[in-house]
């Protein structure tokens, strides 16, 4: 059915010996449009993604892409998913380009592989094995091999792992052509500007559980804590601006005459603020709104300790 949802996974368990990796996970991807999987080293993600192509079994939890049960569907759900590994998942030995056209050949209706080779950089790859070419080569590789047999759903773990910004952003034109092409795709990502760029819908995941989820924009308005910079003449009487300003309003001169205010930066504190200005003879030059970023929420939610 293409009305299911490309990716639905509840309660979601996986244990390696004694480590949990995933510990009741649920994921909810529908069709089209780009997902972003966020989260820190070891935080489950390409567990996650693994089981849902098929290359893992859950230990529980009930799992479903495009419909199928990855671990009893495979045969079925295989030829309509393309999957781009971290480990590339390619033959080592295999002549890369040779491989992509032969693999094309599988496929009823493939992406022309020619047209990939050029788009991703990749003619001067010519006849050399996939063990020989760059890291940033086979990752363009694996990530040609994932889309080419046009795929309903793909899953790229850390696409752009690596790469210079050339490939990157090829990368990145070649994703939102899948989008356009209502190709779902599920990627992950450590980049918190790809996904800004790229993702639809963003879920962070930590310690095997997803602990966020909605578009960009709504994880960086949740909590509305934002930032007001102007400049002015050096000296304001900030307290006197405070006294107009909501209770846990902060008020900065952050070097001479730039200052800064934090907190519940809406229309009502701009007015204020503008307000207040005028009435003190003040000209607040370049006055912006700094809205928080993906990644200051991300560490806000996953917080700064490194991962061991
Ligand atoms: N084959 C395995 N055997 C044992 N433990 C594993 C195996 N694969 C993953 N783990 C462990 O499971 C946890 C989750 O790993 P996973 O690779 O899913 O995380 P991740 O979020 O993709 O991390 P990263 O961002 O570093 O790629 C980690 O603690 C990892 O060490």
């Amino acid at each position: 059915m293409r009305n299911e949802p490309a990716v639905e996974v509840t309660g979601l368990v996986k244990r390696y010996g004694a480590r949990t990796a995933v510990s009741g996970l649920d994921l909810a991807v529908g069709r089209g449009g780009v997902t972003a999987v966020l989260g820190p080293n070891g935080a489950g993600k390409t567990t996650t993604v693994e089981i849902c192509e098929g290359y893992r079994r859950a230990d529980a939890g009930h799992v479903r892409v495009l419909g199928l049960d990855p671990a009893a569907q495979g045969a079925k759900l295989r030829p309509r998913i393309g999957v781009m590994l971290q480990s590339g998942g390619v033959y080592p030995g295999a002549r890369a380009v040779e491989m992509l056209r032969h693999t094309a050949t599988l496929y009823a209706d493939p992406v022309d592989p020619e047209l990939l080779i050029e788009r991703l950089g990749l003619e001067s790859c010519g006849r050399t094995t996939y063990r020989r070419l760059s890291g940033g080569q086979q990752q363009r590789l694996a990530l040609a091999m994932a889309v080419v047999g046009r795929p309903e759903l793909v899953f790229l773990d850390e696409p752009t792992a690596g790469l210079d910004p050339q490939a990157r952003h090829a990368t990145w034109d070649l994703v939102r052509e899948l989008r356009a092409d209502g190709v779902t795709v599920v990627l992950t990502t450590h980049f918190m500007d790809e996904a800004e760029q790229l993702a639809d819908q963003v879920v962070i995941i930590d310690g095997g559980r997803a602990i966020a989820a909605g578009t960009p924009e709504e994880l960086c308005r949740g909590g509305a804590e934002n930032t007001l910079r102007f400049s002015g003449r050096p000296g304001l009487d900030l307290p006197s601006l405070l006294k107009a300003l909501p209770a846990d309003t902060v008020a900065l001169e952050t070097s001479p005459g730039g200052y800064r205010i934090e907190g519940k930066v809406d229309p009502q504190l701009l007015a204020t603020v503008t307000s207040w200005c005028a009435q003190h003879g003040v000209m607040p030059d370049h006055l912006a709104v700094e809205r928080r970023t993906l990644e200051d929420v991300f560490l806000e939610l996953t917080g700064r300790e490194l991962r061991v």
